[in-house]
């Protein structure tokens, strides 16, 4: 599915954020970027759509090197790849079901998506969509009128509606509350999994990682220095990731409710 080979990123500044990342990812899972602000999750998941641009390296999806495709080409590749962001990024003065069909912009014409035209089939897919993140009845609502986990649940469905082979979600709890939070992470597996899509998280919440991912990718200085499943991120495991950060205290305040 995807193959994610020796990816480095060094921008402008000089400033190297991503130091040859490998990572296969070769079946549906939810796949958690956890590490020190600065240390690349962004980054990384932005390289994964270009939307930064990769200063070596291979990005293969499904066979094809994202990398080395044209503007044209790109922009069709992008649409196989659903992009949920923290800030929702939805159009406030539409309503829920004109952003959900936007996630179709780009398969219409530009004509019928100018005028918000979109096939019956399309409509049927928006409103099983809407009803599957729990919004059903919202269709008509303004955007601008929702909670926070409304809106990224609105951003949930408008990803799925381009019918992804991969979801990159970029801190898509940030903005919420730990009890919405967790429903979020818990509406992402199970798309996952019914979708037969995988995902991955850029996630600062570490908790919410190890609860709610089938995998946990650990970055530090742009490197890659965590690989495995979530009951392998031990003490030891996260100072890798964290640096010298006490983490036997954090985890025992934890277990206390702290
Ligand atoms: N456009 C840019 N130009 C120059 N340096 C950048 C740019 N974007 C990010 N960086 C630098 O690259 C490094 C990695 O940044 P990145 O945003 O990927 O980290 P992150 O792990 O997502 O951090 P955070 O958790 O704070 O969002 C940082 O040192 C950052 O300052």
């Amino acid at each position: 599915m995807l193959d994610v080979q020796c990816l480095s990123k060094v921008y402008k500044t000089g400033k190297r954020a991503l130091n040859g990342i490998d990572m296969i990812i070769d079946r549906p899972q939810v796949v958690a970027i956890i590490g020190s602000s600065g240390a690349g999750k962004s980054t990384f998941i932005r390289c994964i759509n270009r939307l930064v641009e990769p200063t070596s390296g291979r990005i293969l999806l499904n066979g094809k090197d994202i990398v080395a495709l044209d503007r044209k080409d790109l922009r069709s590749a992008r649409r196989r790849i659903g992009m949920i962001f923290q800030e929702y990024n939805l159009v406030e003065r539409l309503t829920v079901m004109q952003n959900v069909l936007s996630g179709r912009l780009g398969y219409v014409s530009l004509f019928a998506s100018l005028r918000y035209r979109f096939p019956a089939e399309d409509i049927r897919a928006a409103f099983e969509l809407l009803d599957r993140v729990g919004l059903a009845g919202y269709q008509d609502r303004r955007a601008d009128a929702l909670s926070g986990g409304q809106r990224q649940r609105v951003g949930i469905a408008r990803a799925l509606m381009q019918r992804p082979d991969l979801l990159l979600l970029d801190e898509p709890t940030a903005s919420l509350d730990p009890k919405t939070s967790r429903q979020i992470m818990r509406l992402v597996g199970e798309l996952v999994a019914e979708r037969k899509t995988p995902a991955i998280i850029n996630i600062h919440d570490v908790a919410l990682a190890k609860s709610h991912a089938d995998r946990i990718v650990g970055l530090s200085e742009g490197a890659l220095v965590f690989d495995d499943t979530p009951d392998q991120l031990t003490d030891a495991a996260l100072a890798r990731i964290y640096g010298d950060e006490d983490w036997t205290l954090t985890s025992n305040n934890e277990a206390a409710g702290a």
